[in-house]
């Protein structure tokens, strides 16, 4: 492909990112994020990916949003590589399956369920979509330090929300239901949509990444009768990535020292 000056998507260029980035969804989410940052600049806004860069303990660091699903999450991470990324952390918003998940809960994943197309085009099926130690160690330490409510394990990632949300209505309802019977007896926490690929994506670019969620809600705690409340209050999952960027800036500085 022609090299360009710009990255072909998020048309950002050498120097607009930091070796640090934090990667959500939404495009919305980016400013509050960037909030958290010293000096926050937006340095681009193009389709589902807007971009700010900031510092955190004097280090140069990003966020770029990802849009919906693997494919242009993948798009991020390779275009933010070619200007030199290396660490990323996904903060996103899953929704709880198993029970003990509850809503304004994190959850860090510690891999994720390759049930999604992106992925497969890094990796064989048989390669596991695993966190990075490193990343999901300091994920963990930062939610204890910050004493938010956490849940550290496996995710599923899939491509079509209406398929978690609405599987009976869909053609293929044969094999949507029962493969979620089996997330369900596997103790799987949550479900998303893109740490399966990026976490592929990844291990392919010889990069860190991680991701910790916001959860929104548990559907298995409504059909259970359990309390469930809705909640779109991300704060303590960013705070819980801002703190784990920061551990592994330390982490890094306190290895090259
Ligand atoms: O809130 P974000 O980070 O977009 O994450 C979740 O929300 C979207 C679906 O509503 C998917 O992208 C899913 O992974
Ligand atoms: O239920 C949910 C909530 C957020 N994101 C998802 O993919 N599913």
């Amino acid at each position: 492909m022609h090299e360009h000056e710009l990255q072909f998507h998020i048309q950002c260029g050498q120097g607009d990112v930091g070796r640090y980035c934090i990667l959500p969804g939404d495009p919305g989410r980016c400013e509050k994020i960037a909030a958290y940052f010293d000096n926050p600049v937006k340095v681009q806004s193009n389709r589902e990916y807007t971009t700010y860069t900031g510092t955190l303990l004097g280090e140069k660091v990003s966020v770029c949003s990802t849009g919906i699903g693997g494919p242009s999450a993948v798009i991020a991470m390779e275009e933010l590589h070619k200007i030199g990324a290396d660490t990323f952390i996904r903060v996103g918003t899953c929704g709880g399956i198993n029970l003990k998940v509850k809503s304004d809960d994190v959850v860090i994943a510690t891999g994720a369920i390759r049930h999604e197309g992106a992925s497969r085009e890094y990796a064989p099926i048989e390669f596991p979509a695993v966190s990075d130690y490193e990343v999901q160690e300091a994920l963990v330490a930062a939610a204890k330090d910050l004493g938010k409510p956490w849940h550290a394990g496996v995710v599923q990632c899939k491509d079509s929300f209406y398929g978690q949300h609405d599987p009976s209505r869909m053609p293929v309802s044969y094999e949507l239901l029962h493969k979620w019977e089996a997330w369900k007896r596997l103790g799987v926490l949550a479900s998303e949509m893109e740490s399966a690929a990026l976490f592929c994506c990844a291990a392919a670019l010889g990069v860190r990444c991680g991701s910790c969620f916001h959860v929104i809600w548990n559907q298995e705690r409504e059909l259970a009768g359990l309390d469930q409340a809705e909640s779109h209050d991300l704060s303590a999952a960013i705070e819980v990535g801002i703190e784990a960027l920061k551990k592994l800036i330390l982490a890094d500085r306190a290895r090259q020292a």
